[in-house]
Formats: C-alpha cells, structure tokens, sequence
C-alpha cells in the first residue's frame, strides 16, 4: 500500500516542476569552524509547490535547523537553499511560521497578536494604517477557520493552551505566506485539542495550498499530515528516506485506525530506529 518512493527531482521538473524549497549538498556547523557542532552534512531536500513535507528524526538530528536554513534565519557553511527560484541570503518575507510554543505578547490582544507582522514587517509595514480594516476583516475570518470565536479582545492569559495554539496559527497566517514552516505546533497540545488542530491545518491548507514543512516527533502526526515524510539521520543531519503517504490513507480521522495507515506509521519507524542506531 505504501509507496516508498517520493517523486525525485528529476521526476517534479520532467512534470513541469520546479522544487519550491531545494536544499543542495548542505552542511552547517555551529560555532567556530573546526572545534564547532556540525549539524547537517550532505542535506538535501527538494519540496514541490503546495507540497505539505514532515521531517522527522532523531532528537537533536537538525529538524529545526533546516527550518532555519530554508527561512533564511540561518545561511549554510556549504551547499545551496533555493527558495521560490532564488538562493536565500536573508530572513525571507513570504514565510509564515509557527512553534511548539505560542509566543504570543501577554500584553496585546489577540487581535494585536495576529497583527503584529503587519506592523512590524515591510511591505506591510508601510501601508499598515491606511489597510487596516481589510488586515482586521482578513484576522477575523482566519479566527473563524480556525475555530475561535469572540478572542479577538482576549488576551492570551485568557485563552487556553490550544486556543493559543490557534492564534499563532492566525498570526503566521495573516500575510498569507507561500511557505509555511511549522515547528512542533502540536507537540504540548492535550490529545483531542491535537487533533483538532491537525484536521484545522489540514483544511486550510487543503484550501490555501501553501507550500508546508512540519517537524514533529509524532509519526501518527506526519502521516495523517503530510504528502511525503522524511527521515532524518542521527547529527549530523541528512535525509535517509522519503515516504510518499498516499491521500487514500488519510482522509479521514477513522483512516487512523486502519491497517494501511498502520502500516505506513511502522515502516517510518523502522526508518527512524535505524536512524537512531547508525548516524552514519
Ligand atoms: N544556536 C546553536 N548553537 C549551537 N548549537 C546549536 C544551536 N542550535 C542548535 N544547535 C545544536 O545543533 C543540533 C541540531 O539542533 P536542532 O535544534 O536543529 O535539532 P532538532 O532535530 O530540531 O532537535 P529536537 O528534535 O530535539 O527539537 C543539536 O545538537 C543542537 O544542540
């Protein structure tokens, strides 16, 4: 049931395709060359347009590292991050991210919380004031996809743990990012808030198609999530396998508990403890 074999490259461009995100032959090291803690070595990766790609891996292994390469926070030692046919040289603006933990500013509203890139980042920025109304038309539709109804004036002590959650989805929403990067947003959610959540992202994504990179430990997770899986190596990090997961699969929440998804949950974690038991 499980293809084991992800579109290569080679087969995207031969459909017509160039790969959205492309990490070539990378390596990234931190801290002072020569006495410092390489990170990834020969990393590549190759995501399509509107493809949702989970990264999975040992602890440590560089997951949240590649986030940074293709984000632009971070540029590597060796190798090439191409981005939306471009080579990424700086923090770039048509990426949206979201993180195990919320960071959402305890003294603004929930509003202002999902506003603030707007605010803050051009060309946004300049324009802020004058569009404000469709920014506030735009948070408050989000907030209903999302599921969260009247936070708008709350205040995230008010909220809980998912309906933080929920907001900083809004939040790296808002500027409508081609490219999502989602870090462990799920990972301290309480099980059914969790899974909610998934289906939310699932249906946004269904209907934004933005290009999707999600870390996450939980396999159930990638699966139920995600087009292609990858499996990272022990540090340093590069990928040892790419499970396509077909959508048959995992339509719907039942779809979890059927042996087909079974089965594709075990063989990634094979993968993974072969992982953990050989770096090299
Ligand atoms: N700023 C930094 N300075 C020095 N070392 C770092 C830095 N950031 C990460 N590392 C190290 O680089 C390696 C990869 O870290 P990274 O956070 O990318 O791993 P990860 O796979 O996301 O980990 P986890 O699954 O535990 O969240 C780790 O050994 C980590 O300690």
């Amino acid at each position: 049931m499980v293809n084991t074999c992800p579109p290569t490259p080679e087969e995207a461009a031969s459909a017509g395709q160039r790969p959205f995100v492309e990490l070539t032959d990378v390596s990234l090291t931190y801290g002072d060359f020569g006495e410092g803690l390489l990170a990834l070595k020969d990393f590549n990766l190759s995501v399509r347009q509107g493809e949702f790609c989970a990264l999975v891996g040992p602890s440590g292994c560089g997951k949240s590292t590649t986030l940074k390469l293709v984000s632009g926070l971070r540029q590597p030692d060796a190798g090439g991050v191409i981005v939306a046919g471009k080579e990424v040289s700086k923090p770039l603006k048509i990426v949206g991210m979201a993180f195990q933990n919320p960071t959402l500013l305890p003294w603004r509203t929930s509003l202002d919380n999902v506003l603030l890139p707007l605010e803050i980042v051009e060309p946004h920025r300049r324009g802020f004031r004058k569009e404000k109304a469709q920014h506030v038309d735009r948070a408050m539709a989000l907030f209903d996809k999302v599921g969260l109804k009247d936070v708008a004036d709350r205040f995230p002590w008010q909220l809980s743990g998912g309906m933080q959650q929920r907001v900083s989805l809004c939040r790296s929403l808002i500027h409508e990012p081609d490219l999502l990067l989602l870090d462990e947003p799920f990972g301290a959610l309480d099980a059914f808030t969790r899974e909610d959540l998934w289906d939310t992202v699932k249906t946004l994504w269904q209907e934004q198609k933005f290009t999707t990179l999600l870390i996450t430990h939980d396999l159930t997770e990638s699966v139920y999530m995600a087009e292609t899986v990858h499996v990272l190596s022990a540090r340093p990090g590069r990928v040892i396998h790419s499970q396509r997961i077909p959508e048959a699969l995992r339509r719907t929440r039942e779809d979890r508990f059927s042996p087909a998804f079974a089965d594709a949950v075990y063989a990634l974690r094979q993968h993974v403890g072969h992982a953990q038991e050989d770096p090299s």
